[in-house]
């Protein structure tokens, strides 16, 4: 029987207050409205930017919430207006919109689309208003997608349809994390071939780095990080190098000794840490005249970056990336297509697996530190 135009009653991971954990819910999802599409969500993956709204450390965190944004699965039905996707269409959803007519989109600068930020960051769909209930109560919607629901409304700029037969259980992990990295790799530093890098932090986002930088031939890809179970990964992966900070004879800084290795210092560096000193230290590592750190890693509300301005001065450049910088609706399926080639290791990112009834294990496999992704299967 048809579920087009009802209300769909399902389970979902709902956060009802900060720090706590999730807690496995009955809700109701209401029907999309005009440019919106309901999305039986079949896999998500965990990433840490869910783990970092929920700790509260989130100026944007509100509470209670659906966490969940690397997520992919099958249109359920559309809302008035829409024709990007139809249903029974493979999906993954989309944190960064693209709407193609803003003035974000039409730039040709950046892949921030700024049509529904402003909603999205209330946790609101683009009216205003949310389209789940749980025991009376109306529940937010987070980055625009709501996985860790077996159904979701999404904006109709947030998703894109991708080629049916890729699994949706590995698809899920390109609306995040891999795309993230690999992007910031090929898409904001345009790494040419030759150039010395450094990854700071080797999680998805910094494994996934490693995966662009060789894509690109980059010469050295030195990966520094402190837990000494990702260097193993990060060889795999294709890292040249691995420097665990803790591990430097005394008085011998991650700096220099990066200047040192680089006779002079990294072409691009990567924070994928979150850590602001990390972020200081990754831009001082640069080669003075051209090197250039990119900033991944979400920090904290309060936090702050800082350095002298001779560092700028002198040549370094500091930016950052959301998503790689890439236009979801425009290459995904491309990215997509790239997994199904062989071109983008996808399946070696995941290392543990749950059913949504165990979503809480998610987040503690996270802080354990043999985690790079989880995926949970929902149904
Ligand atoms: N800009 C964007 O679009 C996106 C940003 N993010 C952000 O990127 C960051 C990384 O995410 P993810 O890869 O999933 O995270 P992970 O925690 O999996 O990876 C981070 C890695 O950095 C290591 N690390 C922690 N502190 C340091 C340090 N001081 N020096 C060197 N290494 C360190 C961690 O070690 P240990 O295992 O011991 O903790 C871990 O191996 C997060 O802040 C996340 O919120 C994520 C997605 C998109
Ligand atoms: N809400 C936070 C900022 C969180 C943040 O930086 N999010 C990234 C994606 S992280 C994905 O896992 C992002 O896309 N930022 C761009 C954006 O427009 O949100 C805060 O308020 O600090
Ligand atoms: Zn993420
Ligand atoms: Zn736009």
């Amino acid at each position: 029987m048809s579920t087009e135009g009802k209300i769909i009653t399902c389970q979902a991971a709902v956060a009802w207050e900060k720090g706590q954990d999730l807690s496995i819910e009955t809700i109701e999802v209401l029907p999309p409205r005009a440019h919106e599409v309901r999305v039986k969500v079949e896999y998500t993956g965990v990433c840490h930017t869910d783990a970092y709204t929920l700790s509260g450390n989130d100026p944007e965190g509100e509470f209670p919430v659906i966490f969940g944004h690397e997520g992919a699965g099958i249109v359920e039905s559309i809302g008035e207006g829409v024709t990007n996707v139809k249903v029974g269409d493979s999906v993954v959803l989309l944190y960064t919109p693209e709407c193609k007519e803003c003035k974000f989109c039409k730039s040709g600068k950046t892949n921030l689309c700024g049509k529904i930020r402003a909603t999205q960051g209330k946790g609101q769909m683009p009216d205003g208003t949310v389209r789940f209930r749980c025991k009376g109560k109306e529940l937010l919607h987070y980055m625009g997608c709501s996985s860790f629901s077996q159904y979701t409304v999404v904006a109709d700029i947030s998703l894109v349809a991708v080629d049916p037969s890729a699994p949706k259980d590995r698809t899920c992990l390109l609306g995040c994390g891999i795309t993230t990295g690999y992007g910031a790799a090929v898409n904001t530093a345009k790494i040419t071939p030759g150039d010395n890098i450094a990854i700071f932090g080797a999680g998805c986002i910094g494994l996934s780095v490693i995966q662009g930088a060789v894509t690109k031939k980059a010469g050295k890809i030195i990966v520094v990080d402190i837990n000494e179970n990702k260097k193993k990964m990060s060889f795999e992966f294709g890292a040249t190098d691995f420097v665990n900070p803790a591990t430097l004879p005394e008085g011998v800084t991650i700096v220099d000794k990066l200047i040192e290795m680089t006779d002079g210092g990294c072409d691009f560096t990567f924070d994928c840490t979150g850590n602001v000193q990390v972020m200081r230290n990754a831009l001082e590592a640069c080669h003075k005249g051209w090197g250039e750190s990119i900033i991944i890693g979400v920090a904290a509300a309060g936090k702050e970056i800082s350095t002298r301005p001779f560092q700028l001065v002198t040549g370094r450049v500091w930016r950052g990336c959301a998503f790689g910088g890439i236009k979801g609706r425009t290459q995904m399926p491309q990215l997509v297509q790239d997994y199904k080639d062989g071109k983008i290791k996808v399946d070696e990112f995941i290392t543990h697996r749950h059913p949504l009834k165990d979503i809480n294990k998610a987040f503690h496999d996270m802080h354990a530190g043999d985690c790079i992704r989880a995926v949970i299967t929902m149904d």
